[in-house]
């Protein structure tokens, strides 16, 4: 058996040893199979496992795929029907529920810019009224859909040290949970018409808003977040840890942000009806104004929401075992299938640490082996 050379000199920049400084001294690692060499016991199986897997069942991909229901409009007497439909949602919902939007927002904004402008003096009436108007204007957004929702469970009421999260298909479950009670809502900042709501409207009802790909501002909302629990008259808070649309089949990964605030956690779980259309926005595929458009032109949203009982931190329990507990109760809850992965790497290149640990997982294998032989 070849001995295993003693490791020379490291000759990489980085001070590193090569996979070479490992080689029996004179060999190379194209050297001609016969005795046992370096690359017979570097097994690379595992590692071509794990690529072939994840081509083969990217569990990543497929919680952001919108899943088409099945066609119902294949027969010679469906077909018409369907056709049928097509001009009744049109030429008739579709006018009616822009009426409808319409009037939403010509109460909201004569209502809104008075009381904002002239209660300056009497901040606890007018931070009643705009919550009071934001709800009502989520009303009429949900009438422009004909959203049928469900509530199940007490809801949702204005105590300190208290965090909402729930799962998050589309940012119209903020305008579903918001018509019931106004929260204040960890956002990602958007450009165009969303964008100027964001800093109007919504920062006056205490949403927050920030830029997730941005490390710094991830650090100013998490002290923004630990400020805003300890303000007793607060809109309570809301977060959808999971910090990206996810199609409702699946739950990804909980940032633990929410559960390390010494908070009581109230999951809130969110299951949509795809009967009619789904709900899932699919932000790299359609703006949100066309995702509105889609959901005006539908028949109904159906969904159901269930407040769930509060959960406290145990004793022991970490920030991220918590969110994975919570998670639990909501996947549970909406009949959701829970998959590791971060969200937020819909965004970015897998994080330094992450390739790091890959890497060091591989070389420890490689290493074990070679001690074994
Ligand atoms: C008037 C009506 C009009 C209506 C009509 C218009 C509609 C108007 C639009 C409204 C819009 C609403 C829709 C809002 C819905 C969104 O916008 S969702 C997107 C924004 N929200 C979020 O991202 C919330 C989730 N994120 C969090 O909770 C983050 O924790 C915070 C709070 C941003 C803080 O971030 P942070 O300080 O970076 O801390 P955190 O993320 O916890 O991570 C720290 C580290 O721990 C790791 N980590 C975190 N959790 C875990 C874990 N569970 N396991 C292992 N590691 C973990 C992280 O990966 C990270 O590692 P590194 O990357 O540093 O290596
Ligand atoms: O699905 P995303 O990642 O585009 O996120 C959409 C919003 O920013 C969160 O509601």
């Amino acid at each position: 058996m070849a001995t295993v050379g003693r490791l020379r000199s490291s000759n990489s920049e980085l001070d590193f040893p090569n996979i070479e400084d490992y080689l029996p001294i004179g060999s190379t690692i194209n050297d001609p199979a016969g005795e046992l060499r370096l690359r017979d016991l570097i097994d690379i199986s595992p590692t071509l496992t794990e690529a072939a897997g994840a081509i083969v069942d990217d569990s990543f991909t497929r919680c952001f795929k919108s899943i088409p229901s099945e066609p119902w409009n294949w027969n010679v007497y469906l077909f018409p029907l369907w056709c049928l439909g097509v001009l009744v949602r049109y030429l008739i919902l579709f006018p009616a529920r822009v009426i409808v939007l319409t009037i939403g927002w010509m109460i909201f904004l004569s209502c809104f810019i008075p009381v904002h402008l002239l209660l300056k003096a009497n901040d606890a009436l007018r931070r009643k009224l705009e919550r009071l108007l934001v709800e009502l204007l989520c009303c009429f957004f949900v009438a422009s859909w004909t959203g049928v929702v469900k509530y199940h469970g007490p809801r949702p009421s204005i105590r300190p040290k208290q965090v909402y999260v729930a799962n998050h298909t589309s940012m119209i479950d903020f305008i579903i949970l918001q018509q019931m009670t106004a929260f204040a809502v960890i956002m990602q900042k958007h450009p165009g018409w969303v964008g100027l709501l964001q800093s109007t409207i919504l920062e006056s009802v205490g949403c927050i808003w920030f830029n997730r790909t941005e490390a710094k501002d991830r650090e100013i909302v998490a002290k923004k977040l630990r400020d805003h629990v300890l303000g007793a008259d607060n809109n309570p808070l809301l977060i959808f840890p999971e910090g990206t649309c996810v199609n409702n089949h699946y739950t990804v990964m909980f940032k633990k942000g929410a559960f390390e605030l010494g908070c009581t956690d109230c999951p809130v779980a969110i299951k949509y009806n795809k009967i009619f259309v789904d709900a899932f926005w699919n932000s790299r595929k359609q703006s949100f104004t066309m995702h509105l458009l889609q959901l005006m032109t539908s028949w109904a949203v159906v969904c159901d929401v269930w407040y769930l009982e509060p959960q406290t931190l145990n004793p022991g329990e970490t920030g991220i075992e918590f969110a994975e507990r919570v998670r639990d109760i909501i996947s549970v809850r909406a009949g959701l299938k829970k998959v590791p992965w971060d969200g937020y790497l819909k965004y970015s290149r897998p994080s330094p640490k992450h390739r790091e640990s890959k890497q060091q997982s591989f070389a420890e294998s490689v290493l074990r082996r070679l001690e074994e032989k």
